[in-house]
């Protein structure tokens, strides 16, 4: 399906449609591209896009994808960024040519500031549905995704910025300490939804996440190495070479072999959310729409601007 085509009817809906909506835990391994692709068939033309929001380079002789957040002031995942950013995986996940993406940003200092909070107040429920079932798209693409995924963070990643970096194979962040990564959402008087915690968990282990999650802790790049938060730290300067260091070394694996042990390790998790959408979008609307909720989240929006001034 052409882009503009897939971008019309997401706007519309801001539903995937069914057809590209085959996850990618169930579907088979690909082969992986090379001698086993016929001679002379083309592949999708798909080198380098970009969009409002991100900006994605695929150099077609590694196989690998650069993705670059660049949606000033800090990359904040509006409805508009995720529709822009599951139309990318998805567009990479088609082509053949690709079999890992590096995910970082373009601004200085912020990976992703998390889940737009304008997005969250004061709006429709219509508008609550259609922003939740986006985060929900992307997290599913992201999670579920037969590619590696490599996050390259280079800055700050609060809440949905860290549920991003979560979902990646392998995580790798500038060592500044000023850089802080974690689920904050307890700090907003907001709670993380059960798939955002589940990814957690499976990351750093259910005793590390429940501490973390209940305290709504945002944890400077060295304390989350140590938690196991994020695989390793490097000089900012030497990020980007780390990743493609890194992904060159999951590559060399075979994709099929891979892919299946990811999907074995992540399937229940996925699953448990496939299972529960309709659900989970009704326990978000009920929830944001508490008088309460949308107090705590405008004195936040009010406490992040006072703190500028
Ligand atoms: C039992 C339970 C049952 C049910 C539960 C059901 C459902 C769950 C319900 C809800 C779940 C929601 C999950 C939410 C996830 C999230 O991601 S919430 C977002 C959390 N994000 C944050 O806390 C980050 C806040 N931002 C910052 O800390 C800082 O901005 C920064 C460190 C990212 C960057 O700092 P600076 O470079 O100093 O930039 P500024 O602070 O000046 O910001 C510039 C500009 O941007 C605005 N902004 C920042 N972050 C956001 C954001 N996330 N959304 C919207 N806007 C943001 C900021 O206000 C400034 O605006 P202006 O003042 O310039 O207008």
């Amino acid at each position: 399906m052409a882009a503009a085509t897939l971008a019309r009817r997401i706007g519309r809906s801001g539903v995937l449609p069914l057809c590209c909506r085959l996850p990618a835990w169930d579907r088979a391994a690909r082969p992986p591209p090379g001698p086993a692709q016929p001679p002379g068939l083309p592949l999708a033309p798909c080198r380098s896009f970009s969009n409002n929001k991100i900006q994605v380079e695929l150099d077609e002789s590694s196989g690998v994808a650069m993705m670059k957040f660049k949606s000033p002031p800090v990359n904040s995942l509006s409805l508009e960024f995720l529709t822009e950013f599951s139309i990318s995986l998805e567009k990479l996940e088609n082509n053949k040519a690709c079999r890992g993406v590096i995910i970082t940003s373009a601004l200085p200092k912020i990976f992703s500031s998390g889940l737009d909070i304008t997005e969250m107040c004061g709006k429709s429920i219509e508008h609550y549905t259609e922003f939740w079932r986006a985060v929900q798209e992307m997290w599913l693409r992201l999670y579920g995704s037969n590619m590696v995924t490599v996050a390259a963070v280079n800055g700050s990643s609060p809440a949905g910025g860290c549920l991003v970096a979560l979902s990646c194979d392998y995580r790798i962040m500038a060592e500044n300490p000023k850089f802080s990564i974690g689920l904050n959402e307890a700090q907003l008087g907001i709670v993380a939804p059960f798939w955002f915690k589940d990814t957690f968990v499976n990351v750093v282990g259910h005793r590390i996440a429940e501490r973390s999650l209940q305290l709504g802790s945002l944890h400077p790049a060295p304390e989350a190495l140590k938690l196991g938060l994020v695989d390793e730290l490097v000089p900012e300067e030497k990020l980007m070479e780390k990743a493609a260091a890194v992904m060159a070394q999951w590559l060399a694996l075979p994709d099929h072999a891979r892919q299946l042990t990811k999907t074995m390790m992540r399937k229940a998790v996925l699953d448990r959310l496939v299972a529960h959408r309709e659900e989970d979008i009704k326990n978000f609307i009920s929830f944001v729409s508490k008088e309460s909720i949308q107090k705590s989240l405008r004195m936040y929006m009010e406490m992040l601007k006072k703190r500028k001034s």
